[in-house]
């Protein structure tokens, strides 16, 4: 293959990794144009795809198999859609890398961070990191394998919309624009619009740092606060977003934009948002750990909280929405003691980032 261009014309079926919300979601999607293989790791995952055509009982297309084996996915697929959470990509990155080949690309779908730590460390033994020691996942496949055509793909898609055939948009950002080509066509449709980027730091990091921003406007609406309240949430929240995003090596244009404000004005009024139901259910009283245990589906934002709060420790930057959500999800801070701080804290200017 061309290394200058890529398009899937021999008509190889395309790989999805990770068979949770997200990853169904996207499979849906790319089978309306091309056959899709997808990875899972449970083999009765595998099985009922591949023996009754359904996912969770529901029934899904018969151009959709499924495999055990990284091997497999490799050799029969040249585009691959990582959809695995945060906490398992650089397991399963680890597992394919020595399948993968500079000809194939990777498009990811991760709205989370991973870490660069000494062995032997973690987050709870880390309160001070530095940028070196946190990874987009982009940096993680750049890391782990030989790819270096990555894409990203970033947005206002909540699965279960997009499993209804609800419109939506998304970006797909790569430095590459054979892979932001490749990634349209592949995924746009009279329902669903694809823009593309070439920032993918930025993108990857808005639809990271959203996610925070999420849960504490879950907080405000389970304690009962009105719309007044989540207006200036949002707003304070784009701009800390603004801020810890170049911080981070994003622009300011991919915050602004789709991945950005648009993924965070929806996850930041959606019941459907995972982040969004954890601040719910903690400003009504259940702990963290009550609500982790019961869910079954990825709250990137916990973890995500964590991670920013240690690079605040390293840097000069003040975040004080982020910062005191960790002391609500970690602290016991109660939820009302940290409003009041945040209505107090001297922010003075409207708009300080451009
Ligand atoms: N759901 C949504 O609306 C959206 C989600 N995202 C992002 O997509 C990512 C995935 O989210 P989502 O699909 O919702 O998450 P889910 O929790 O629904 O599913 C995660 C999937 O990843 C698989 N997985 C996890 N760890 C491993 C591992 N080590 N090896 C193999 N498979 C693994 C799980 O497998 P198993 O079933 O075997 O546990 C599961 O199928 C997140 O970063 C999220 O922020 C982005 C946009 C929208
Ligand atoms: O990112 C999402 C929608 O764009 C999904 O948000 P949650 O992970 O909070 O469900």
């Amino acid at each position: 293959m061309d290394s200058k261009s890529f398009s899937n014309s021999d008509s190889k079926p395309i790989g999805v990794v990770g068979a949770g919300s997200f990853g169904a979601a996207v499979a849906l999607m790319l089978a309306k144009k091309e056959r899709v293989i997808i990875y899972a790791r449970k083999e009765s995952t595998v099985h009922e795809i591949n023996s009754s055509h359904t996912l969770n009982g529901k029934e899904i297309p018969k151009n959709i198999s499924a495999t055990l084996e990284p091997k497999e996915l490799c050799e029969a697929c040249d585009l691959l859609f990582f959809m695995i959470p945060s906490y398992g990509f650089q397991e399963v990155t680890r597992s394919f890398a020595p399948f993968l080949f500079p000809y194939h690309v990777i498009i990811h779908g991760t709205k989370g961070l991973c870490l660069n730590l000494p062995a032997g460390t973690d987050l709870n033994t880390v309160h001070r990191m530095k940028r070196s020691q946190i990874m987009t996942m982009s940096e993680v496949i750049l890391e782990e394998t030989v790819v270096v055509r990555i894409g990203c793909l970033a947005g206002p898609n909540l699965s279960k919309e997009l499993r209804q055939g609800q419109p939506a948009a998304t970006v797909v950002a790569s430095k590459f624009n054979e892979v932001i080509l490749e990634g349209q066509r592949l995924l746009r449709s009279d329902k669903f619009q694809v823009y593309g980027n070439s920032d993918i730091i930025g993108v990857e990091l808005s639809g990271v740092l959203k996610n925070i921003i999420a849960i504490a406007a879950g907080a405000l609406a389970g304690l009962g606060l009105g719309e007044n309240a989540k207006g200036l949430l949002i707003s304070r929240g784009m701009v800390e977003m603004i801020h810890l995003g170049n911080a981070l090596g994003g622009s300011i244009k991919s915050v602004i934009g789709l991945a950005g404000i648009g993924d965070l004005v929806t996850t930041c009024n959606s019941v459907h948002s995972r982040n969004y139901t954890v601040g719910y259910r903690l400003a009504k009283g259940e702990t963290l750990t009550e609500i982790v245990n019961d869910m079954e589906e990825v709250a990137e934002g916990i973890n995500t909280v964590q991670i920013i709060k240690a690079f605040l420790e390293s840097s000069e930057l003040r975040a004080p929405i982020t910062e005191n959500l960790y002391k609500v999800l970690f602290e016991d801070l109660p939820i009302g003691d940290a409003l009041q701080f945040l209505m107090k804290y001297p922010f003075s200017v409207d708009v300080d980032f451009v």
